[in-house]
């Protein structure tokens, strides 16, 4: 039933108006998926490769569509990656591009969900999920390489951790998102807003903590529960190796200066998230980090990691970090995406799994943080290519009761 019959590729636009990549899957019996690549602006180094969607479209239609199409059951997920891979013969998915990948890899899902008529999280995670909801990170105010004339770190995240269900998390972080705004206006600060719809003023970050850090009371004073937050340091962003040195606007840290530096923040601020906090070729640094700080807060590895077994490996035998970011995009395929928070899980490492800062309307990755019980799910806090998750995780809620 859920043999693949047709996979169309063509070229769509995401949210910073470049085209990526979107695929539709069909099967025998008329099921139907339709997934599209995100992309991101601060890539790490050892991300899978994203082609120019139109050489990725083009590598995928002669080797990978041949293959899948009359020979792959979309219902296999862990078949059609495997394919996927073969078909790209490399191992960082340079032939059919990241992008055309995880495009098919989610539409086969979903068609595979659609024969099965099982909603995608279930599809992924089995009977038992559909329980736990991820909490997610709402960001507010950015900067680094997702707005100009911003905050060098690239972004502030609020975590309603006290949240009694993620409809009441999702507005929390919304109206965390309006409070900045208030305070940015009482303070006389203009701004619009960087790539992933938080607020992108010209302000200095130890501004941004505080105005963060009110609007975060404020809200909880609202709402009545405990709403805390968190920051993506994007360090790699911010490390100079000619220097040896993390290079900020105002003043420049070296590794131990930079580790003391987020650790007295992690202090000072509550901070229950510090992700990339250093560059993403420092397992040393994070393992620091992690020992000193990681029985307070989650160290969460993105450039770090790549969503990468090997990557993560590596991170777990050094104690660098206490948690993953997962994109399924950095790495090629759903498969690949499983295996990195499988292999976390078994190793006590948390799982956050996320969007780009260039995004699409698809929606998989809040089924992917259902299907696997992620603790935490980083999509932003306003704008439809980001609402498009935090409502489907609604009415995946909803759903489930
Ligand atoms: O660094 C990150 O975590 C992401 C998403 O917030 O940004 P980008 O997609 O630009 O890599
Ligand atoms: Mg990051």
């Amino acid at each position: 039933m859920t043999l693949i019959t047709d996979v169309r590729l063509r070229r769509i636009l995401d949210s910073r108006g470049n085209p990526t990549v979107e695929a539709d899957v069909v099967t025998e019996s008329g099921g139907f998926g339709r997934g599209a690549a995100p992309s991101g602006a601060s890539t790490g180094e050892y991300e899978a490769v994203e082609r120019p969607p139109s050489e990725a479209i083009a590598a995928a239609r002669e080797h990978a569509v041949p293959r899948l199409v009359g020979e792959a059951y979309a219902g296999n997920q862990r078949e059609v990656d495997s394919i996927l891979r073969a078909a790209d013969g490399t191992d960082d998915f340079s032939e059919i591009g990241a992008n055309s990948a995880v495009a098919i890899s989610m539409a086969a899902a979903k068609a595979g969900a659609d024969v099965l008529g099982a909603p995608l999280f279930q599809h992924l995670g089995g009977a038992f999920r559909g329980e736990n909801f991820p909490i997610p990170l709402g960001n507010v105010v950015g900067g680094g390489e997702h707005a100009a004339d911003a905050t060098d770190i690239q972004e502030f995240l609020v975590a309603p951790v006290g949240a009694p269900n993620v409809e009441d998390a999702v507005f929390a972080n919304a109206a965390a998102h309006a409070a900045v705004a208030d305070l940015l206006e009482e303070r006389d600060v203009p701004c619009g807003k960087g790539d992933e719809g938080a607020w992108a003023p010209s302000i200095d970050d130890s501004e941004a903590f505080e105005i963060v850090d009110e609007a975060v009371s404020r809200v909880e004073d609202e709402v009545g529960f405990e709403v805390k937050f968190g920051l993506d340091v994007a360090g790699a962003e911010l490390y100079d190796a000619d220097s040896g040195a993390y290079e900020y606007s105002d003043t420049s840290r070296d590794t131990d200066e930079q580790i003391e530096y987020i650790a007295d923040l992690v202090s000072e601020y509550d901070l229950v998230y510090v992700e990339d906090p250093l560059d993403e070729n420092d397992y040393e640094a994070f393992a620091e980090l992690t020992d000193e700080v990681g029985d307070r807060t989650l160290i969460c590895g993105d450039d770090l990691f790549v969503t990468n077994t090997d990557r993560l490996s590596d991170g777990i035998e050094q104690g660098a970090a206490n948690s993953i970011l997962i994109k399924p995009n950095q790495i090629g395929t759903l498969t690949d995406a499983f295996d990195a928070i499988e292999l976390a899980t078994e190793n006590g490492y948390d799982s956050v799994i996320s969007h780009r800062s260039g995004e699409t309307e698809d929606a998989t990755i809040a089924h992917l943080a259902v299907a696997t019980d992620a603790p935490y799910i980083k999509t932003g806090a306003v704008g439809g290519e980001r609402t498009a998750k935090l409502n489907e995780l609604i009415r995946i809620a909803d759903d489930a009761t």
